[in-house]
């Protein structure tokens, strides 16, 4: 997928198609120095990425305005969403343990001339938020049963989870049923048959 075809898939407004760009132009950078992403998916980072990050908005609720993104190492999804909720005023926060990664989200930030934007560079575990955030999302950072560990701690009572998933997600539901109980919509992927997207709400521990 080249950048074009992103656009045509996604509609979004040319400015924040610029903004996407300078992010790209960034990562394209610090690719060359750095392993932020895996190599193999650099070719086909529009499609693997980008649009992958990009088919959240479309699902989130209208009401949000505030959204954390959980291990968020080269901006997927979370800069991408900052990229694209900025108009509607959403404040997003990336939580990265990485500080290599965090000086990338925080360059690439700047460079894209965002404002809703901040990154915590610490371990989710120990990060300390001040709000509980109306969303959380996260991919590639843990199994779900972990990863709702980590959420929960972060969480209030009506935060909404999406986390981009992939071949596993019925085990990793069957695993986390055993410990939580929530409600869950199970969206399938734009751009990978194999993965799905979970809407997760009411969240509440297993007693
Ligand atoms: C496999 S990468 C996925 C990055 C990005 N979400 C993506 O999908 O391209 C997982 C990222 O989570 C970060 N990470 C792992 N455990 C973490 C933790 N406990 N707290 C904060 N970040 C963590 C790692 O440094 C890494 O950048």
């Amino acid at each position: 997928m080249t950048p074009e075809e992103f656009l045509a898939e996604t509609n979004v407004p040319r400015e924040t198609f610029e903004r996407l760009l300078e992010m790209d132009r960034v990562l394209i950078d610090w690719s060359e120095r750095h392993n932020l992403v895996a190599r193999s998916t650099i070719k086909d980072r529009w499609h693997r990425h980008y649009l992958d990050s990009a088919q959240l908005v479309p699902l989130l609720p209208e009401s949000a305005k505030t959204l954390v993104d959980l291990g968020s190492g080269a901006g997927f999804p979370g800069l991408v969403l900052a990229a694209m909720l900025e108009p509607e005023g959403v404040q997003v926060t990336l939580i990265e343990s990485t500080q290599k990664k965090c000086a990338f989200l925080t360059e690439a930030g700047a460079a894209m001339g965002i404002k809703n934007l901040q990154v915590i560079p610490e371990r989710i575990e120990s990060a300390r938020l001040g709000f509980k955030p109306d969303i959380v999302t996260a991919r590639a950072l843990a199994r779900l049963d972990k990863l709702l560990g980590y959420s929960a701690g972060l969480a209030g009572k009506k935060t909404k989870y999406y986390f981009l998933k992939g071949q596993d997600v019925e085990g990793e539901l069957t695993e986390a049923a055993k410990y939580w109980h929530m409600n869950v919509i199970k969206h399938p992927s734009r751009t990978d048959p194999r993965a799905a997207i979970l809407e997760i709400g009411n969240l509440a521990r297993v007693r």
